[in-house]
């Protein structure tokens, strides 16, 4: 059983870094915190990032978790290559390009490419927000998965992973702590990410951003919402090269673990994942959640 003790950082290709770091910064409000002629690290919280870019084909690289040390990461390596997966040890000038001291990298069974990382660096120094969204963290991540069943069953299997909520054969939102879930795999027709979110401090932060996004002529992909599953009220909107961002505030914590009861959501319903039934203009990754189609 493989311990993850946080999710690290989104790392995604683009072909226009210059375009996907002013959207990050200007528009998401995350601090830049290095950029090279080639890559830009961004962060939400202390984390020295959460997200990378890297100049080159547009789309997601790798998704990131951490452990808790060496032998963990050594335990994790023999664990998923006997489970069949072929995993490769980060060498020390691609662990420096992470700032973390060491990773495995493997592709789960649909394709997404996961890294998991020992002693990512923490940078104390309170973070410059470009702008006053209210971020208070990195909140957590969804991967696409042709099969969430499987998905769930393979994070499960090999993770210290719970479900705590269904949606139907669409989604399961997963959880290793007390936060709802900084895990999710929706499904989609083959491996991706489907979005990464920011928590904010407040309702009112949630509301400022939307007008500010729409002021600034930003996609809105959904919300604001509430989701039934965490509670929390949510905005979710496009940025450079599909990549999905969502602002959320007020996610659940399930602090005893055995009084949890997952619950079970039918996708087909129209508050699947808004309770206010809000419109959307979600998207083509996710047809099969109306609560997610097109309009
Ligand atoms: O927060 C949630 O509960 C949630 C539910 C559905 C989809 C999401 O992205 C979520 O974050
Ligand atoms: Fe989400």
């Amino acid at each position: 059983m493989i311990t993850i003790q946080d999710i690290a950082y989104v790392r995604s290709g683009t072909a226009d870094l210059e375009t996907a770091v002013g959207f990050a910064v200007d528009i998401v409000g995350l601090e830049l915190v290095e950029r090279t002629a080639d890559r830009a690290y961004l962060r939400a919280d202390n984390r020295h990032h959460c997200l990378s870019f890297v100049a080159g084909e547009a789309g997601v690289l790798a998704s990131a978790f951490t452990l808790a040390d060496e032998d963990r990461l050594a335990d994790a390596e023999a664990e998923l290559s006997r489970a069949g997966f072929t995993v490769t040890r980060g060498d020390k000038a691609a662990a420096v390009d992470r700032h973390v001291r060491e990773f495995i990298a493997f592709e789960d069974p649909f394709g997404n490419v996961v890294e998991l990382v020992v002693d990512q660096k923490e940078v104390p120094t309170p973070v410059n927000f470009a702008r006053a969204a209210g971020i208070t963290e990195f909140g957590h991540l969804c991967l696409d998965a042709p099969d969430v069943r499987a998905a769930h069953r393979f994070w499960t299997k090999h993770f210290n992973m719970k479900v705590s909520d269904w949606i139907g054969d669409a989604a399961c939102l997963m959880r290793f702590d007390p936060v709802h879930h900084k895990m999710a795999v929706f499904k989609g027709a083959g491996p991706g990410l489907c979005h990464m979110n920011f928590q904010v401090s407040s309702i009112d932060d949630v509301m400022r951003s939307w007008h500010f996004l729409q002021d600034n002529g930003i996609e809105i992909e959904q919300g604001p919402g509430r989701h039934p599953q965490s509670g929390a009220v949510f905005l979710y909107f496009k940025g450079p090269e599909g990549l999905t961002y969502e602002y959320s505030y007020g996610v659940r914590r399930i602090d005893d673990d055995n009084a949890w009861r997952v619950r079970y959501f039918d996708p087909a319903e129209p508050d699947a994942i808004d309770m206010w039934r809000g419109p959307t203009n979600r998207c083509a990754s996710q047809p099969q959640l109306p609560g997610l189609a097109a309009r």
